[in-house]
């Protein structure tokens, strides 16, 4: 195992190379100027309006004082004041974007505007304005040029934090009940890091041009005292009679503006090249472990129970439809169906992270006596419940490592010193097969490879014990051969405890291995509840249970040993396609698709009845096993 490398990227790309080279050279010169050339440069001397010459190698100004020398020594005060407006710009931007994010929306729009506003305002008129009102000095210019550099900051603070919100890893922590400033400072404020810094390079370019134009104008550094802008100002009036006075500030101001503006570049060029250094870190050790053998799955004592849960739009349009399911402790729940079918709406209804614009109702939403409905306390849900979104990627925190992610919500709910929780976590790892887990928890996420990821957020769900895990397709993101090793993992975590996962796939045949009991869901409604053992041995009662196992290979063929056919010849594809919610029929959903669809279902909506291996909800349930020639496509 290795460090994390650094990037070569980034040390391969001239720009930054020299960008960075040139800002330390003037950095020194700002450090050695006025002790190595102050008293050369405030020495007059009868050689006014020198030409460039061995002694003067820039001439000399109207009193006699070396150009060269008092351009060096003037490279401090400059750089101090480019250096403070840009910290003030920065700091008085992030001040504002980040209490513009945090408003409610009325304010957060209102503040957006006015900042749209200031931004267009060119930064050197409000610095005249602002200087007018302050006055003339270095201090006051560097006010002006500050605050007017700030909007910049605030717009793009709030955009990024905008955006960075809706990521998943935003989402989880939300879940865990960080307060909205910690989540601002330590999880968004990381992530938007590199486009500000890209900006805070850019803007002290434009600063120092600013500030120069400010001194020029006489508002900037006052006399004895000298900054690049004055020294311009003082030899572009001499510029027909000396035109080399002018030549030494113009040149340090455009090389110091062009190195800030590489090195911006090349930090926004860094951060493109990060993303794509993917890293496989830890190897598995589970290549040759057996699947461990099944438990009963106990469905009576419900550790979640869900009973009419209705999620709606902001039009009253019912895309969940009045589910209800239970799962017991340790069950393995599937809930699957085609795409728009609601699954997802409903674990995320459950998990109480439904987009902002959807309603819920329920009877019952309850995690053990967690009622889920109301406003379950926050640190009662976060140890309770764990989520596992479908890209790990997206739901882990690039900017900071892996431990500290995973160790979260043992921290901050369930009290562990950081060592508890680092080996808490730690075993967990181990649970999940994870060669060396120190080494994965000292990565960030860019370094795994995804089912590593997706391993570690398995881990660190289990980690706090919880009653339930939501895994909503938490294998789609990876390739096959992963994707089986992740299901199995799965499997066996739920299995090897009381923690119970409702796992969410649009995949038949993943349920039917992976889980004990499955929920199909159609158009919003729940219309099959079974055990996969009977979905397995080919008994679904509900004929789109049976269409869905007809359209899918790979549960066709797990059929074959019980159900006794032969695998089909061709592919069934189910005719027709699913209503939209706001266009469901009459009566039952699935009826204009269905072959074997009475009067009655066209009209009445129908109630699950009990079938021997669960409930189906249909007035004419299929008896018959299964025998893998799709009835309902034929
Ligand atoms: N934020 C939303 N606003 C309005 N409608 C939504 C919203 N999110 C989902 N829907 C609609 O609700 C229905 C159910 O969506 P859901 O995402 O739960 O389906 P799904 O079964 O999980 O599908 P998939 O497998 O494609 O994710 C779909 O018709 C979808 O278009």
């Amino acid at each position: 195992m290795t460090s994390p490398p650094r990037n070569p990227t980034l040390l391969r790309r001239p720009g930054l190379v020299v960008g960075t080279a040139g800002l330390l050279a003037v950095l020194v010169l700002a450090v050695l100027g006025p002790w190595v050339w102050g008293d050369q440069a405030a020495q007059l001397s009868d050689s006014t309006r020198a030409a460039p010459g061995a002694d003067h190698w820039l001439g000399t100004d109207a009193l006699g004082r070396d150009v060269l020398a008092r351009t060096l020594t003037a490279t401090r005060l400059t750089l101090q004041t480019t250096a403070l407006a840009t910290a003030l710009a920065a700091s008085v931007g992030l001040l504002l974007g980040g209490t513009i994010w945090l408003s409610g929306p009325r304010v957060r729009t209102a503040g957006l505007r006015i900042i749209d506003v200031l931004v267009a305002y060119p930064a050197l008129i409000l610095s005249l304005l602002v200087a007018a009102v302050v006055g003339p000095g270095p201090t006051a210019s560097v006010l002006a040029v500050g605050v007017a550099g700030s909007p910049a900051f605030a717009r793009l603070t709030a955009n990024l934090a905008g955006s960075v919100a809706a990521r998943d890893y935003v989402t989880s922590a939300r879940m865990l009940g960080v307060p909205k400033h910690r989540l601002f400072l330590r999880h968004m404020l990381p992530n938007m890091a590199e486009p500000l810094l890209v900006l805070v390079s850019v803007a002290f370019g434009t600063i120092l041009v600013t500030l120069s134009g400010l001194s020029f104008l006489g508002l900037g550094a006052q006399p004895p005292h000298f900054d690049w802008g004055s020294l311009l100002s003082e030899g572009l009036r001499e510029l027909h009679t000396n035109p080399s006075q002018a030549l030494g500030p113009a040149l340090a101001i455009v090389l110091t503006g062009t190195c800030a503006g590489l090195v911006g570049d090349a930090v926004a060029a860094g951060a493109d090249a990060r993303s794509s250094g993917v890293r496989v870190l830890a190897r598995s050790t589970d290549e040759t472990s057996a699947p461990a053998a099944g438990t009963g799955a106990d469905s009576g004592a419900g550790v979640l129970g869900v009973r009419s849960l209705t999620v709606s739009d902001a039009f009253g349009t019912r895309l969940v439809d009045g589910v209800s399911f239970d799962v017991g402790p340790g069950e393995i729940v599937g809930v699957v169906g085609e795409s728009g079918s609601g699954k997802t709406l409903t674990a995320m209804a459950v998990a109480r992270l439904l987009p902002t614009g959807l309603r819920t109702s329920a009877e019952v939403m309850r995690l053990g006596d967690l009622d889920l409905h109301g406003r379950p306390e926050a640190r009662r849900l976060a140890l309770d419940l764990g989520v596992v979104f479908q890209d790990p990627l997206s739901s882990l925190n690039p900017a900071l490592r892996m431990g500290t992610q995973l160790t979260e919500v043992l921290r901050t709910h369930a009290r562990a010193t950081p060592q508890e929780a680092h080996e808490r976590v730690r075993r967990s790892l181990v649970r999940m097969r994870v060669a060396d887990p120190d080494e994965l928890m000292r990565s960030y996420p860019h370094q795994l490879s995804g089912g590593m990821r997706q391993r570690a957020m398995i881990a660190a769900a289990l980690a706090a014990a919880p009653k339930l895990i939501i895994a909503d397709e938490p294998t789609t993101a990876l390739d096959m051969t992963v994707q089986a090793d992740v299901l199995r993992l799965l499997r066996e975590a739920g299995r090897g405890g009381e923690t119970a996962v409702l796992l969410i796939s649009h995949d038949i045949a993943v349920v039917s291995s992976v889980c004990d009991r499955a929920l199909v869901m159609y158009s919003g409604r729940v219309v099959e509840s079974l055990d996969t053992s009977a979905l397995r041995g080919g008994e679904a009662a509900h004929p789109y249970t049976r269409a869905l196992l007809s359209a899918t290979p790979a549960a066709a063929l797990a059929l074959a040993p019980t159900g006794g056919g032969a695998p089909p010849d061709r592919l069934a594809t189910i005719p027709g396609r699913p209503p939209r919610p706001g266009l469901r029929p009459a009566g039952c959903a699935f009826a204009p698709r269905c072959s074997h669809a009475l009067d009655l279902c066209h009209d009445s909506v129908p109630a699950p009845v009990g079938t021997g291996t669960g409930t189906a909800a249909c007035f004419a349930p299929v008896t018959a096993p299964h025998d893998n020639a799709p009835e309902d496509a034929r």
